[in-house]
């Protein structure tokens, strides 16, 4: 497309905290990757910047405005506000479909170049997703359309979010001894390094005392790199101390080490160092496909057990899910029919790990195919302009 052609500069993003880390950590990502691999003047907007300062400890938590990684972070506190047309984005993204400031709207009718508008919506293998994917959605009064725009697992969707080079970045990662000196520098010691490695990322409602038992009964040493304050009633009961980093304890075959909560770069250097993760929400469960190892995923709990839809929905295409795999993604989730025999599933799927793991490399490759999500939004949001620019043209002839 020609330079003229290519009016697409800047970007805002706007990001509701809801709960947890999940909603920022996939903006935040996002936003980086937008502003480096794509030369866009990005600016998040958050509401909630004590939650962001979690996943990335440089956040100042009192600032209006603060710049952090060649992205503009705007603290967003509230619906209010006058904007002109300077203040509004050539692209303008809301996240999960968070209401963006009327008056912003409306500044984005007047501007004779109308922004592209995306609503970005959450990460689903159910199929109606594939009919959803791009739809157009005018504004029920103004002259605009917002665009729906799904991640997913297919060339019918949006594809999953990956910044260019992170596999390569994985590979180094793993040709190098930096995974062991990630786990020495978290507090993991040289014995505990030897065991079949867990990360263990999960909601307090997943059954942690029953895995832990049938862990504590292995046939191999197992050590459980759990973040501070994940889990914590069942981990306290196991550690028998209060959850701090550097608190541990083994009993039987388990090992668990509390880790401090790390930056998301950091968390996913984890994820790859790991034999097997345990993932929930939308963004780690993301990572650990990129990871190329053998996860189970605790998914965000919804009304009527909805989530369990989704979680069938994404075990019918996950090839690498063994049966033992699939039974402990249900148990975990409490969509399992009946009570599993937590012991014979770990013993099962211990064995089984490398050729899981195998399949996942596999799946890792398959996902890349399908190209990264926000490379896809632009590549569509350039082909809106351009259709829009013919249009005006024709209309002139
Ligand atoms: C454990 C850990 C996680 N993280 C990051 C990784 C992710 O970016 C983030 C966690 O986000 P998630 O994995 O998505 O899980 P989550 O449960 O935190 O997030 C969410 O789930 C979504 C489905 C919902 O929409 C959200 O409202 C939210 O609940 O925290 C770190 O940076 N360091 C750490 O040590």
């Amino acid at each position: 497309m020609p330079a003229a052609r290519n009016p697409l500069h800047s970007l805002d993003l706007f990001c509701k905290v809801v709960d947890n880390y999940g909603d920022i950590g996939i903006c935040w990502r996002l936003a980086r990757q937008l502003a480096h691999e794509h030369g866009l003047a990005v600016r998040l907007w958050v509401d909630d910047l004590v939650s962001f300062r979690r996943i990335w400890p440089e956040v100042q938590t009192d600032a209006a405005t603060q710049e952090l990684a060649g992205v503009t972070v705007q603290h967003w506190r509230g619906q209010d506000g006058h904007y002109g047309p300077a203040d509004v984005a050539d692209i303008v993204i809301e996240f999960f479909g968070c209401e963006i400031p009327p008056g912003y709207v409306e500044t984005m009718a007047q501007r004779p170049v109308k922004p592209v508008w995306f609503n970005l919506e959450g990460l689903s293998a159910e199929t109606w997703v594939e009919g959803c994917h791009t739809l157009p959605s005018p504004h029920r009064s103004l002259k605009l359309t917002k665009y729906f725009f799904f991640p997913g697992f297919n060339q019918r969707t949006g594809g999953l979010t990956v910044e260019a080079g992170l596999e390569a970045q994985r590979q180094a990662f793993l040709a190098s001894n930096a995974g062991s000196a990630l786990l020495a520098r978290l507090g993991v010691t040289a014995q505990e390094a030897h065991g079949c490695k867990v990360s263990l990322f999960c909601y307090d409602y997943a059954p942690i005392r029953e895995l832990f038992a049938s862990w504590q009964d292995s046939p191999v040493p197992v050590t459980c790199l759990v973040p501070e304050g994940v889990g914590r009633s069942a981990v306290e009961d196991f550690l028998a101390a209060p959850m701090v980093p550097g608190a541990g304890a083994t009993r039987g075959a388990l090992s668990v080490r509390v880790l401090p909560f790390v930056a998301q770069t950091d968390y996913d250097r984890l994820l790859w160092s790991c034999d097997l993760n345990f993932v929930r929400g939308e963004d780690s469960f993301v990572r650990a496909q990129w990871a190329g190892k053998p996860f189970i995923w605790n998914i965000y709990h919804q009304d009527k057990n909805l989530h369990h839809t989704k979680l069938n929905a994404f075990l019918k295409i996950y090839h690498p899910a063994t049966a033992a795999v699939a039974d402990l993604n249900r148990a975990w989730n409490g969509a399992y029919p009946g009570e599993l025999d937590w012991h014979a599933n770990w013993r099962t799927l211990q064995t089984e790990l490398p050729v899981v793991t195998e399949a996942a490399g596999q799946w890792l490759q398959e996902m890349l195919a399908n190209g990264d999500w926000m490379d896809n939004l632009l590549r569509f949001a350039r082909q809106l302009v351009e259709q829009e620019w013919n249009s005006a043209e024709n209309g002139l002839k």
